[in-house]
Formats: C-alpha cells, structure tokens, sequence
C-alpha cells in the first residue's frame, strides 16, 4: 500500500503540473489520463481536485487517509464493466468539478455541499456489476433480494463505499463532527439514489417547477438554505454529470458508446442464453447503435441539460450545441443505414 501511495502521489504532482490549467477543460480525455496514471484515473482526479479545492484543509482529511481511501474505492470499481468502471466515475466527478466552476454557480454552494457532491461522483457506481437494475430484478439476483427490487444498483454503490471506510486508515470524515459526518451521508445518499434512472422523469419535473418559481426572480441562481430545494439542484448536478457523454467531443463520446453497447449487448447474451426478454438496445443482432442515440439525446439527455441551462447556467450553449452536433451526426449515420442496404 506504501509503494501505491508513492506512486500514485508521483502521479498528482506530474497531473497537478501538467493539468493544472486544463483539469476544467470540459473535453480532457479521461481515457488518456487513464492510460498516464496506469489505471489510477479516479485516485489521481479525486485527489487533485480535493486539493485545488482545499478540501483536505477544510475539512481537516489527512492526507495518507484519502489516498488509501481513493485507491481502495477505485479498487473496487469493476474492471470487467466496459462502461461503468472507474473510469467513468472519473468523468463524472471531473464533469462535476467543471460545471462547478460555471460563473452561475461560483458562491452557491457551501463547502460541505461541495465535498457531499464530489465525493458522491468519486462513489456513485463502484461495484457495478455491468447489468440493469431491471436485469438483476429480473434474474432474482442476490443484490435484488438484498435491497427489494428498490434503486438495487444504487443502494449498492451507497453500502459499498461506506462499509470501505470502516477499513483501517480509510475513514476520511475521521476529523469531521458526528452531526457534519451525518450531513455529508445524507446528502450522498439523496444524491446517489436520485442517479437511479427510474427517477428520471420526477426529477426533471421537479427541476422544470424549479426554473418556473426562479423566472419569476429574474435573478442568476439565488438558493434558499432550505434543504430540499439545495438538494434538488445538486441531485440535477450529479445526474447532468452522470449523462454528460453526449455533451463531449465525439472522439470522446464515440468512444463511451462503444463500451456501453458493449455492457449492453453482454447483458443481451446472458438474457438470451437464460431465455428471458432481450433487454431494450441489448441484443446485438437487431440494435442499432445510431437510432438509439438519437433517442437517448432526444428524450432523456437534451430535455435535462437544457432544463439545466434554464435553471442554472444560461452559458452552457456550448454544451446544448455539442449535444446538438452530435445528434444531428447520428441521425445522418442512421439515416443512411436505412437508404444504403
Ligand atoms: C453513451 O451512451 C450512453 C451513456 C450512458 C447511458 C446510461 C444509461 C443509464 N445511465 C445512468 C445509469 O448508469 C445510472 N446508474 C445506474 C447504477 O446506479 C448508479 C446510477 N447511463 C446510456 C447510453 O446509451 C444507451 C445505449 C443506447 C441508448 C442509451
Ligand atoms: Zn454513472
């Protein structure tokens, strides 16, 4: 574990250097960054952005006791994922980070809103075993009896990164009061349970009700200190995050397609060898990649980043016309598929 530590602090010196400037550069290649850090991406992203943010200081974190931490959770993440591994918990704890720094949202949030949001993206899928919720409810999987068919993935990733603290050395909130520790876990669970994507639609509603009161302000983000409506916005934040592949380049976006149809189409296999349903976009011989992106981007990720943009960030255009592009280039793709034979 020494020698990991070591490591891994060779890797945030040379990352701090280098990245310094580009660590808010929406389109920075986390699988590059991957590559550099020998597989340490999510250690070396955490922790360099506890540090720029003065996240140890404040919150009196030692330092030894957040790298173990780090290692131990992106230990945990599941190499096998093709998608949800821990370098997609990279991205969305680095997309996190980016959006925070958006000029609406610089004061907004204090630093234990902070902290709850970044290290609920550092946790938010480790463990995942690659399948659907309605997957594992289906197969009756031991995951899916243990938590009732209820947000079974999420409550799992929850469980998973509180029980790696209790381990030795590995308690970063060791140095924060009992009634601050309680906070920061009740934030984290709002926050992890709302990535469930069978609250989708609620949420979104929620935010919509949100942006109607707040044209009525008139004003950029001002948020009141009552809980529910500062946990409202900083569950769109995580969820934003969480879907925020289509908002990137397309070399980028190309590339996290791939891995997800691929966790998709093995999950089609596993249906089709036990004869069950072949789950939506997860059989191989009859998907089509490009039609479902378009789909993804038109019903679920371009209503809620441009509620997003209306509630929080009227800047974010860039990121609405990066969807937009990148629609608009899969439906040509599978325009064609239909004419070419
Ligand atoms: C780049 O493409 C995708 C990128 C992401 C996603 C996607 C789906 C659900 N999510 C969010 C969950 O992972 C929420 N998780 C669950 C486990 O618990 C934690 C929170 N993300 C789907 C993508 O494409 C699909 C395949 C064709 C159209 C849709
Ligand atoms: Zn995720």
């Amino acid at each position: 574990a020494v020698e990991t530590m070591i490591v891994i602090s060779i890797h945030v010196r040379r990352l701090d250097k280098m990245m310094n400037g580009s660590l808010t550069d929406w389109n920075l290649s986390v699988f590059t960054l991957d590559k550099m850090t020998n597989g340490r991406s999510l250690t070396v992203m955490a922790y360099t952005i506890f540090k720029q943010r003065d996240l140890t200081k404040k919150f009196n974190i030692p330092h030894a006791t957040l790298l173990s931490y780090l290692a131990l959770v992106e230990g945990h993440y599941n190499p096998m994922a093709s998608y949800h591994n821990h370098i997609h918990a990279t991205d969305v704890t680095h997309a996190v980070h980016v959006i925070l720094k958006k000029a609406p949202l610089l004061d907004v949030f204090t630093d234990l809103e902070i902290l709850s949001v970044i290290f609920s993206s550092i946790i938010h899928d480790v463990d995942h075993p690659g399948l659907t919720n309605n997957h594992l409810i289906n197969t009756n999987s031991e995951l899916a009896l243990m938590y009732n068919d209820e947000s079974v993935l999420e409550n799992h990733h929850l469980a998973v990164a509180f029980k790696l603290m209790q381990r030795n050395q590995c308690d970063i909130f060791c140095n924060v009061p009992p009634k601050i520790r309680q906070r920061i876990r009740k934030m984290t669970i709002d926050m992890v349970l709302a990535t469930d994507m069978s609250k989708h639609m609620s949420l979104l509603a929620d935010m919509k009700t949100m942006v109607e009161t707040k044209k009525v302000s008139g004003t950029g983000l001002q948020l009141s200190e009552n809980y529910n409506e500062r946990i409202q916005v900083l569950k769109c934040l995580l969820h934003c995050a969480d879907l925020c592949n289509p908002a990137k380049h397309l070399p980028i976006y190309s590339q996290w397609i791939e891995r997800v149809m691929q966790e998709f189409f093995n999950q089609g296999d596993i249906e089709r060898d036990l004869g069950l349903d072949i789950s939506p976009m997860c059989d191989r011989h009859t998907a089509s990649v490009e039609k479902s992106q378009v789909g993804f981007i038109d019903f679920i990720v371009q209503p809620l980043w441009e509620t997003w943009a209306e509630l929080v960030d009227p800047y974010c255009n860039d990121i609405l016309d990066e969807i937009e592009t990148n629609r608009n280039y899969f439906q040509l793709l599978s325009d064609n598929n239909e004419t070419s034979p």
